[in-house]
C-alpha cells in the first residue's frame, strides 16, 4: 500500500518526502547537534520523571523497531519539569541501531553518532484528549532520547535484550510487566532540547525532543541482541535483518538548541 516505508534503498528516509513532504519542512529531526552553538539557558530546570508507578504492558516488533507499549489512562508515568509546562505521559519507548560494528544513532554530536539510541515517548494528556490528537499537534509529544554507548555491559539491559527472542518477527507481541525504564537511565540527565518532529511517517511536527547528554553504557553482546529481530514477518520467505533503522540528521533551517547546565 501506499503507506508503506522503511529503512531500505527504495522505501528509506531519502524517499519518505514522496507519501510524507513534512520530511522536507522546517522542522524535522534527528539532528546534528554541536554543543558550543546550544544556548545555556539558566531557566532550563531539571528534567522529573515519575515512573514508579509506571505500567509496561508488552513488548512487540512492529516491523521498524522494538517497541515497549505502557498503560497510559492515568498519570501514573509521567515526564516532566525542563521545557515543559505540562506532565507527559509516557506511552512508549523503542530503539534504533546499527549494523555490526556500525553506529545508529539518529541524532549525532558533532557529527559522531552512538551505537544506538533509545527514545520515550510521551504525550501532553493535560491539552489532548487522545494520544493522536497529541501526536499530531506542535507541542503534543516530548520525547526522551539516551545514546548508547559500547562498553561495559548494561545491569539492566538484560531484561529487554531476554525477551528479543520472542519479538523476532514482525508482528509479534509478548506480554511485558513490571518493567520501569527508571533502571536505563544515565545518572546525569543533563540534557539539550529543541523543537522536532517524529522521526520516522508520519514526521509529525509535534515533537519537544530532550536528548540527554551522558550515554548509557551497553556490550557489544547486548546490541548485537538487537540485531536478531527481523523486519519481515514470519510467514514471509526472506529474513532482513532488523538494523540501520535511523533516520541521518536533518536540516536545523534556523532552529536554537538550548542546553540544560
Ligand atoms: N523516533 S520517534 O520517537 O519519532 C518514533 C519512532 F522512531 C518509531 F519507530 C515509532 S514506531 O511506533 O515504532 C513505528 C512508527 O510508527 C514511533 N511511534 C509513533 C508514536 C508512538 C507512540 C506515541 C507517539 C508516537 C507512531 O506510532 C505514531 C506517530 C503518530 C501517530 C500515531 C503513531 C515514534 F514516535
Ligand atoms: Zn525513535
Amino acid at each position: 500500500t501506499g503507506n508503506q516505508w522503511g529503512y531500505g534503498k527504495d522505501d528509506g528516509p531519502s524517499a519518505w518526502n514522496k507519501n510524507y513532504p513534512i520530511a522536507d519542512g522546517d522542522r524535522q529531526s534527528p539532528i546534528d547537534i554541536l554543543p558550543h552553538q546550544a544556548r545555556h539557558d539558566p531557566n532550563l530546570g531539571p528534567i522529573v520523571l515519575n515512573y514508579d508507578r509506571c505500567t509496561s504492558i508488552n513488548i512487540a516488533n512492529n516491523g521498524h523497531s522494538v517497541v515497549v507499549e505502557f498503560e497510559d489512562s492515568d498519570d501514573r508515568s509521567v515526564i516532566q519539569g525542563g521545557p515543559l509546562d505540562n506532565p507527559y505521559r509516557l506511552k512508549q519507548f523503542h530503539f534504533h541501531w546499527g549494523g555490526k560494528g556500525c553506529h545508529g544513532s539518529e541524532h549525532t554530536v558533532e557529527g559522531n553518532s552512538y551505537a544506538s539510541e533509545l527514545h520515550l515517548v510521551h504525550w501532553n494528556a493535560v491539552k489532548f484528549k487522545t494520544f493522536g490528537d497529541a501526536a499530531s499537534t506542535p507541542d503534543g509529544l516530548a520525547v526522551l532520547g539516551i545514546f548508547l554507548e559500547t562498553g561495559d555491559e548494561h545491569r539492566w539491559l538484560h531484561m529487554i535484550t531476554d525477551a528479543l527472542y520472542t519479538v523476532k518477527f514482525k508482528g509479534s507481541v509478548t506480554d511485558f510487566k513490571g518493567f520501569n525504564p527508571k533502571c536505563l537511565l544515565p545518572s546525569s540527565l543533563h540534557y539539550w532540547t529543541y523543537l522536532g518532529s517524529l522521526t520516522t511517517p508520519p514526521l509529525h511536527e509535534s515533537v519537544i525532543w530532550i536528548v540527554v547528554k551522558e550515554p548509557m553504557i551497553v556490550s557489544e553482546k547486548q546490541l548485537g541482541k538487537f540485531r536478531t529481530l527481523v523486519f519481515t514477518g514470519e510467514e514471509e520467505d526472506e529474513r532482513t535483518r532488523m538494523e540501520n533503522n535511523f533516520r541521518p540528521p536533518q536540516l536545523l533551517k534556523g532552529r536554537t538548541v538550548r542546553s540544560s547546565n
